[in-house]
């Protein structure tokens, strides 16, 4: 039996890599890291100057992931969610995290205060949660804070659970 695939996602600061991290050493499952997986495969097709980051290839992309997720047991992390076919995960976590920790996040992170502005923006107006919630059935998403430590404890807790039952 094949395994499935689970999709962390939620704006950049959230805790991704982090709760991916940790899944991975819970588990033994593999994590892709969509964007870096883009630019180690030459998928990246122009510079978007204004926000100094890469733009998908999505085409060549989702071909060569596709390959990934036929294999099950892998743990995608990307900030959105729309850009993969449903029929991909068993598993939708969105992570949220309130508006103030983020900006502090972020600034630590070293980003431009415009680039703060959007992502916490984009966090205020719960842009990724609605779209996972519009590309995944409900039973498949779950939306969860990511403030604290122990939030990323618990996450890692219940996704490992579900995991174990795979
Ligand atoms: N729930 C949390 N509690 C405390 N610190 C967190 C939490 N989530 C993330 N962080 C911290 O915020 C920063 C960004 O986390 P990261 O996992 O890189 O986010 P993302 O992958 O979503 O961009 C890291 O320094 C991480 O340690």
């Amino acid at each position: 039996m094949v395994l499935p695939n689970i999709l962390i996602c939620g704006t950049p600061g959230v805790g991704k890599s982090t709760v991916v991290e940790q899944l991975v050493e819970a588990t033994g499952w593999k994590s892709i890291n969509v964007g870096q997986f883009a630019k180690d495969h030459g998928h990246i097709c122009e510079q978007d100057e204004e926000r100094n980051c890469g733009i998908l290839d999505e085409d060549p992309l989702l071909d060569d992931l596709e390959e990934v997720q036929k294999n099950g047991g892998n743990i995608f992390e990307f900030h959105g969610s729309e850009m993969f076919p449903e029929r991909w995960f068993s598993l939708v976590v969105v992570l949220k995290t309130d508006n103030k920790i983020l900006y502090e996040r972020l600034e630590k992170r070293g980003y431009t205060d415009a680039k703060i502005q959007e992502n916490v923006s984009c966090e205020i107006m719960q842009v990724l949660e609605a779209e996972a919630r519009q590309n995944y059935k409900p039973e498949v998403v779950e939306v969860v804070d990511s403030n604290t430590i122990e939030d990323i404890d618990n996450i890692v807790s219940v996704i490992t659970n579900w995991i174990n039952q795979q």
